[in-house]
């Protein structure tokens, strides 16, 4: 049985103590102006605080022995083990919330990106530096009316969108950045979404003529931004916000509308992922493919994405066998035969088993990070007859969109500079590669074609170079 201690002895320690919590109030009151709650120990004010002994819950509920997983030597659990307390497995740093008393905090860029992000998937305006957006895809018809005012506001689109409308920028040619479109009277929000939107190409085939409307075509770098700055920078962090939203790049876009919420191009530009990733939680998960495995859930503050890493067998000095699987929820869940992603998926769980030591890292990149909606859009685009680059294409993206500097820093965290790497896609290995990690072997990961796929791995040999 556990002993609750009486409160005297309670009274005697500080509970919490070293958690870098604080006990007494701060001078002036507490968050948001408001009183803190008295919070005074040996003044009978906290009755209900208690100090549970580490020492002595673990004498009475013996913890699990320590496993051999990796971990930063030196950090918490060795501080732990020094004082004698349980052996924490070591496996990077769980970070906690912040206790509700912390006050208010920093707004950092990775929030106003999020911030942003999220706006734009409400349908909301932005600033970005001096360009004011609006998603094409979320805008509706009050919401759009409010954003044009006493003018109608222009439309900017991808250089890949652009391309595939053969949009060719006046001056340049073949456009490489976003382009605007000036928006004539007759571009409301149903055309708007046509431009935006190619799955309605074959329904309307015929858009324009823009080019015979001058000046249809704004080359944005002859705009400045209001607050300094090329508005090709703004303009290029729009597009890339759009994305980051799972939300086709193509959006309202003027120098005069109304938003609280801006946010920085550069802040855009230079947002990464990976630069607040943290190991959030973590256990002992028995899978089909492998009993002995942990799982490691990793976090980042500017993302809603949860990635995950799955350790299978025991650490024994070798590189560990690694895949970076992105995920399919069509392939991984539903069986798609569309793809490879199910049968790649079970395929590398049973070569690390194998292997006896590895990691699945499950990266939250669908559909080659352009988001589940979007790669629904570009399998209606195959059934039309484009195969899978040309539907990114013409969506407006680049045939991959992902980010793998988020498995190289969960790699990191997990200790692992040195892999071998399960995949026929050299751009992931050059990806680890360049950012740290070394990559002693590249192991294939070949899955026998379906007649639904076939179409699809030809593509990713012939046109993406993977190595199949
Ligand atoms: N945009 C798009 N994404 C797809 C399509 N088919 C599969 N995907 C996505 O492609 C990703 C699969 O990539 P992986 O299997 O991890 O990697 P890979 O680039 O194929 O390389 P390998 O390591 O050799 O398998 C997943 O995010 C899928 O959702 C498609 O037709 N279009
Ligand atoms: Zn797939």
């Amino acid at each position: 049985m556990r002993r609750v201690e009486p409160q005297a002895a309670a009274e005697r320690r500080q509970p919490y103590a070293g958690r870098g919590r604080r006990a007494e109030p701060p001078p002036g009151g507490g968050r948001l102006g408001r009183p803190w709650p008295p919070f005074l120990p040996g003044a009978g004010t906290a009755s209900h605080l208690v100090e549970l002994s580490l020492a002595r819950l673990d004498e009475e509920r013996p913890g699990p022995p320590p496993r051999p997983y990796v971990g930063v030597e030196g950090g918490r659990g060795a501080r732990r083990r020094a004082q004698g307390a349980r052996a924490v497995p070591e496996l990077g740093t769980a970070i906690r919330p912040r206790p509700a008393c912390h006050r208010v905090r920093r707004v950092t860029k990775e929030r106003q990106v999020a911030r942003a992000v999220d706006a734009l998937r409400r349908g909301w305006p932005v600033r970005v530096d001096g360009l004011y957006i609006l998603a094409i895809e979320t805008a509706d018809e009050a919401g759009l009316a409010a954003f044009d005012g006493d003018r109608p506001a222009d439309i900017l689109i991808s250089g890949n969108r652009a391309a595939t409308l053969k949009l060719t920028n006046q001056r340049e040619g073949t456009p490489t950045g976003p382009v605007r479109i000036a928006r004539a009277p007759w571009i409301d929000l149903a055309e708007a979404t046509a431009i935006a939107d190619p799955a309605l190409d074959l329904a309307t085939p015929l858009k324009g003529p823009f080019q015979t409307m001058p000046p249809m075509l704004a080359d944005v770098d002859a705009v400045r931004a209001e607050d300094g700055g090329p508005a090709a920078d703004a303009a290029s962090a729009a597009i890339r916000l759009a994305r980051l939203a799972g939300l086709l790049p193509a959006l309202f876009v003027s120098e005069t509308a109304e938003t609280e919420l801006t946010v920085a191009a550069a802040d855009i530009a230079s947002h990464r992922e990976s630069d607040t990733l943290v190991v959030a939680s973590r256990a002992r998960l028995p899978v089909a493919a492998a009993e002995k495995a942990e799982i490691v859930a990793f976090r980042s503050t500017g993302d809603a994405a949860e990635h995950v890493a799955l350790l299978i067998g025991s650490p024994d000095g070798r590189p560990p066998l690694v895949r970076l699987h992105s995920e399919c929820l069509t392939g991984d869940v539903l069986g798609s035969l569309k793809c490879d992603c199910g049968p790649q998926l079970s395929g590398a769980l049973d070569a690390i088993r194998a292997a006896g030591w590895g990691i699945l890292l499950y990266l939250r990149q669908e559909g080659r990070g352009i988001g589940l909606v979007n790669k629904l859009r570009a399998y209606a685009l195959q059934d039309q007859g484009f195969d899978t680059v040309d539907a990114n294409l013409r969506l407006g993206f680049g045939d991959d969109e992902r980010d793998f500097g988020v498995a190289a820093r969960m790699l990191t965290l997990l200790s692992q500079d040195k892999v071998r790497l399960l995949t026929n896609n050299p751009r992931k290995a050059a990806a680890l590669e360049a950012e740290g990690i070394a990559v002693v072997e590249r192991v294939p990961l070949q899955i026998a074609a379906n007649p639904h796929n076939e179409a699809y791995l030809a593509a990713k040999r012939d046109r993406s170079g993977h190595q199949l």
